[in-house]
């Protein structure tokens, strides 16, 4: 199936000053993957390992000191049969890698031809980001929601625009849209009159969830978009996303929640200090043969429904990576082959020594040969 979003080698590095001298951060280093329409990318790791400078560069809202380099191809989109004759038809896209049931009577009337072209999301600029991909062609469930959202207006309110900005909709039927969004995440309908500060950290993350849906976005980046709610929400917030994503829309999701992953996933990406190190169907992943990187075991392993055992050691600084393997210092498996050369993402894993099928769960006793 053709990609909807084609990433490759981007990397992201931080400039900061320390001890009154310039040092780099490697927070994303050489990612590539590819995401089609109808189907869930999870990007799962350790906190610090990149995921959502990830998100971020994708979006162009990378702080000043950053700087982003690789390539982010986004789709182009077929117009419709409506939008082709809206529009005069005749955009000069192909009509035949069109998802199923993707939003194509694009809202606004901003329907001209550059909303629907290939874009390079590392290269486009600020305005076009800014004008024709957030929220349209590219939904934020932002990490920390209560930054996204206005301080001064209602939630309900700053539904009521967003949907109007992003669909069209006519001001008469704007109160029953905005009903409609803030179910779909589980929003309570009574809590629609307050403002931000008002909010619980999960209900300012329904909030959130509920805007980033409004635009029915080709591709939805979801950033821990389950943190701070209880069990059922988490598994209500799951099947929406899953629904989404049904509905021929892409889904990148960023998430410590391996059990909502599962849930939710295609396939899953392992992140460690910035690099994939292991790229593999969810099924594969989470049944059999299980994880091949040792260190995506380890994450398995550590969750309480599993060995329950935490994963010893702490990731490298980013400031100071090693030239080998990241993990090496904490693998139980690590060589001098592993410490001595950098082992490259080859057939869906970056490890000199992958484990092999459905091996027992690394003893935390098994001596480091580094
Ligand atoms: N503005 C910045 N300047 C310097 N370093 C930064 C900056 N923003 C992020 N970083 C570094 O980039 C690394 C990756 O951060 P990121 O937020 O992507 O992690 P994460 O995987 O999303 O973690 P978490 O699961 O905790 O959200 C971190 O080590 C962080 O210190
Ligand atoms: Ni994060």
């Amino acid at each position: 199936m053709t990609s909807l979003l084609s990433v490759r080698d981007l990397s992201v590095r931080f400039t900061v000053r320390r001890d009154r001298s310039r040092r780099q951060v490697a927070a994303v280093t050489d990612v590539t993957f590819d995401l089609s329409p109808g189907e869930c990318l999870a990007l799962v790791g350790e906190s610090g390992c990149g995921k959502s400078v990830l998100a971020s560069a994708l979006l162009g809202l990378l702080p000043g000191n950053a700087t982003a380099t690789g390539t982010a191809l986004l789709g182009g989109t077929a117009p419709t049969r409506s939008a082709q004759n809206s529009s005069g038809g005749g955009l000069g896209l192909p009509t035949d890698d069109a998802a199923p049931g993707e939003r194509l009577d694009l809202p606004g009337g901003d329907a001209g031809a550059g909303l629907r072209e290939e874009l390079d999301l590392l290269s486009v600029g600020e305005r076009v980001l800014a004008t024709r991909v957030r929220g349209r062609r590219v939904g934020l469930i932002p990490q920390s929601p209560a930054g996204h959202l206005t301080p001064v207006r209602t939630i309900g309110s700053q539904l009521a625009e967003t949907i109007r900005e992003l669909t069209g909709t006519p001001r008469a039927r704007l109160g029953e849209a905005v009903l409609t969004a803030a179910k779909r995440a589980a929003f309570p309908a009574d809590h629609l009159g307050l403002h931000p500060h008002e909010l619980s950290g999960g209900l300012a993350q329904r909030a959130a969830t509920a805007l980033a849906l409004v635009g029915d976005a080709p591709l939805l980046l979801a950033d821990e978009p389950t943190t701070g709610l209880d069990r059922d929400l988490v598994d209500r917030t799951a099947a929406e996303l899953r629904r989404h994503v049904d509905g021929g829309r892409a889904l990148l999701l960023i998430t410590h929640d391996l059990a909502a992953a599962e849930h939710v996933a295609d396939r899953v990406a392992v992140m460690y200090a910035g690099r994939i190190v292991e790229l593999t169907e969810a099924t594969s992943f989470f049944g059999s043969p299980g994880p091949r990187h040792p260190y995506a075991r380890r994450l398995l392993d550590a969750l309480p429904t599993r060995a329950f055992t935490p994963i010893p050691g702490m990731p490298p600084a980013l400031d100071a990576l090693p030239s080998g393997c990241a993990f090496a210092p904490r693998c139980t498996a690590a060589t001098s082959a592993c410490v001595a050369d950098l082992p490259l993402l080859t057939d869906g894993v970056a490890c000199h020594h992958p484990l092999q099928a459905d091996s027992a769960p690394l003893e935390d006793n098994d001596a480091l040969q580094v």
